[in-house]
């Protein structure tokens, strides 16, 4: 079975946009996030303009500030520090990558940990890893929410995670482990990541590498997650090569369509919830 992320995305936005129509005519205010994207990546700016895209349809006003990707460290400094003071800003999002000379590190640290709706920050992530409610990073949350859509339990799976990044592998494995699942992280250095996932109920293809998931390394029934995006000639490819894999997977994300919608609708999600914390009045 095909676990349909964009449809599960739509539901969720309808229902978020439906909640904020109703406080704003109770007299709340429209949420309010400021994207920064520094640079020209081309693949970013389809992101940054598919949460604006989405972020209107549920009522969430945004802004977008596009750097040259020439920007200084001070530039970068003073203007996070800008909406850090900001009280009409609920939400701040430094869109990744940053170029080269930009410490991603250094940056998203700047940002207020009640404003960051990546849950990015030291804090946040922390908070993540003392099970303290948070604003939890927006594409391991999308796959949580994914799975809960589809009533599939983790409770007992043995489950592998394949990639160890910050925003992906290490949350999804916490979140994983805090649903009672047996997790193994797997990454570049892993002697042989098929002996992992051939005993694995859960995967989660997280590393960028185009179908690197391959039938044979899989057991039947298992559920993949695919996060990755890798555009080979204009075309899009998650890390699972999904005509074998579907063939024996009880459920399979697709890419496009699968994880990423469920990200874009955990970060409204996330920028809804920042916004009420400041219980924003006209
Ligand atoms: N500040 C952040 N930067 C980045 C994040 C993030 O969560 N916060 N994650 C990724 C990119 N990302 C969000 O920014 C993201 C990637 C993909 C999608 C998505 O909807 N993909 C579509 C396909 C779109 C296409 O490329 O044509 C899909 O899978 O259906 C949403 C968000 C790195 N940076």
């Amino acid at each position: 079975m095909i676990l349909d992320g964009l449809k599960i995305a739509n539901n969720r936005n309808e229902l978020l946009k439906e909640k904020i129509e109703k406080e704003i005519n109770e007299g709340l205010k429209k949420p309010k996030s400021v994207i920064i994207l520094v640079g020209n990546d081309p693949a970013s700016k389809i992101y940054v303009n598919s949460k604006i895209k989405a972020s209107a349809k549920v009522l969430i006003d945004t802004e977008l500030i596009e750097l040259s990707r020439e920007t200084s460290e001070q530039e970068l400094e003073s203007l996070i520090e800008k909406l850090n003071n900001d009280k009409s800003v609920d939400g701040i999002l430094l869109q990744l990558p940053l170029p080269k000379h930009l410490d991603e590190k250094k940056f998203i640290n700047l940002i207020e940990n009640k404003k960051d709706i990546d849950g990015f920050t030291i804090v946040n992530q922390g908070k993540l890893f003392q099970n303290i409610d948070a604003t939890y990073a927006a594409t391991p949350q999308g796959i949580i929410n994914l799975l809960d859509e589809y009533k599939i339990d983790v409770k007992g799976l043995n489950a592998v995670v394949v990639g160890r990044s910050q925003i992906v592998g290490l949350p999804i494995a916490k979140m994983l482990i805090d649903r009672n699942a047996t997790v193994t992280i797997c990454h570049s250095k892993t002697k042989d990541i098929s002996f992992y996932t051939k005993n694995a109920d859960l995967i989660v293809m997280a590393v960028g590498v185009a179908g690197m998931l391959k039938a044979e390394m899989v057991k039947d029934n298992v559920v993949v997650i695919d996060v990755g995006i890798n555009r080979v000639d204009g075309k899009l490819y998650g890390d699972v090569d999904f005509e074998n894999v579907s063939k024996k997977a009880s459920f399979i994300t697709p890419v496009p369509k699968g994880v990423g919608p469920m990200t874009i609708n955990a970060l409204l999600e996330n920028t809804y919830k920042v916004s009420r914390l400041n219980n924003n009045k006209k």
